[in-house]
């Protein structure tokens, strides 16, 4: 079985689970749209024979580690370098064939929180960089410039909902005023302990109810906004329905509830515009008749058929072995034969 090497325990194995039946069909295509450090393409490479894998990452550094794989796989392994949004025009520029199977593994590789000078982690000091692209997009701003420029109030909106952080504008008044007092925030650990202090006076149930870092949710919400992460998931699921071919099969692994929720919601076909109660009642009433039996497939456009019932999350003994691995959920889903045009 692959991926059990990996630390996510049970999760690993579910999604190896999943994808086998696509891996282990010989001569597939897939597309490994987090490709990182390459763990999960190595192994599928090392695995299954006659498979071509295409890995896709933002990240200019993990393009490096891909083309490095590459030489060990020149015919099976082609690296891409581009977000999911980019996806479309690398597909018809690389000119690859349809897709069997499309895997996302969201968020952070380790080889991004473990480097200080991209500013991601707190464990180290590093300029509050965060830009996942790197300097691909010069205009992209980094973490350091959105908390010079942004008004307070946004940002507490910012830190509330990437970061689900009660606290938010206590944190966001801090730091406009540390921008006075101390000439702004310039490195990883004066943000940190700026929010440590701001939360100082914070009850014995506040701090208990935070098992990680004051500044763990500040963090992730910051890296969110710099990356524009939630956008380019939810183009990332849009694309990978387009390029995959009827009964290919999206395996995705998310960290946060915000990500999983926007996974949810595409492979179960509720509007991403609407609230869901609204989409059910508008489908109700635009069905021929009151009493006629309704088919539940017919109030969602169904474009996935979901494999994964119930999400597939750690066990309490993976998390106990693995602390980072206790948010992750695994859903994997076809896309449906039926409806494509
Ligand atoms: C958790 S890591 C993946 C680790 C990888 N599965 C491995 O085994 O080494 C997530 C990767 O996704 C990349 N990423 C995140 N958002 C992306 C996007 N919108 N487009 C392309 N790559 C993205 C990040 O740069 C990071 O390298």
């Amino acid at each position: 079985m692959v991926f059990t090497r990996a630390p996510l325990g049970n999760v690993r194995i579910e999604l190896a689970k999943h994808m086998q039946s696509v891996y282990f069909s010989t001569g597939q295509v897939f597309i490994d749209m987090t490709c990182g450090g390459g763990g999960h393409t190595r192994k599928i490479l090392e695995t299954v024979p006659n498979v071509k894998i295409y890995g896709l990452d933002r990240d200019p550094v993990a393009f490096e580690r891909g083309v490095r794989l590459q030489f060990e796989y020149p015919d099976s392994f082609f690296p891409m370098l581009g977000k999911f949004s980019e996806l479309p025009s690398l597909v018809k520029s690389q000119e690859i064939p349809e897709v069997d199977g499309v895997l996302f593994d969201l968020g952070c590789s380790s080889m991004q929180f473990e480097d200080p000078r991209r500013g991601f982690g707190l464990s180290q000091d590093g300029p509050l960089d965060m830009r996942m692209d790197g300097n691909r997009f010069p205009d992209q701003p980094t973490a350091a410039e959105i908390i010079a420029h942004i008004d307070e109030e946004r940002l507490a909106r910012i830190l509330k909902y990437y970061g689900e952080e009660k606290k938010a504008k206590k944190i966001a008044r801090a730091i406009v005023e540390a921008r006075y007092l101390f000439k702004g925030l310039k490195t990883t650990n004066e943000l940190a302990s700026l929010i440590e202090s701001a939360l100082d006076n914070e009850t014995r149930l506040d701090k208990l109810s935070r098992p990680t870092h004051a500044a763990t949710k500040t963090f992730q919400a910051i890296r969110i906004f710099v990356n524009n992460e939630m956008n380019e998931l939810n183009r990332g699921i849009e694309v990978a329905y387009e390029i995959l071919k009827p009964g290919g099969k999206l395996v995705v692994l998310t960290f946060h509830s915000l990500e999983d929720r926007i996974v949810k919601r595409h492979l179960t076909g509720i509007d991403m515009d609407e609230p869901v109660s609204r989409t059910i009642s508008q489908k109700y009433r635009n069905a021929a008749s009151w009493h006629e039996p309704m088919d539940i497939d017919s109030i969602f456009d169904r474009k996935w058929n979901v494999v994964t019932k119930h999400v597939v999350a750690p066990s309490f003994n993976d998390t106990l072995i693995n602390p980072r691995c206790r948010s992750a959920k695994l859903r994997c889903a076809t896309k449906n034969v039926e409806v494509v045009k």
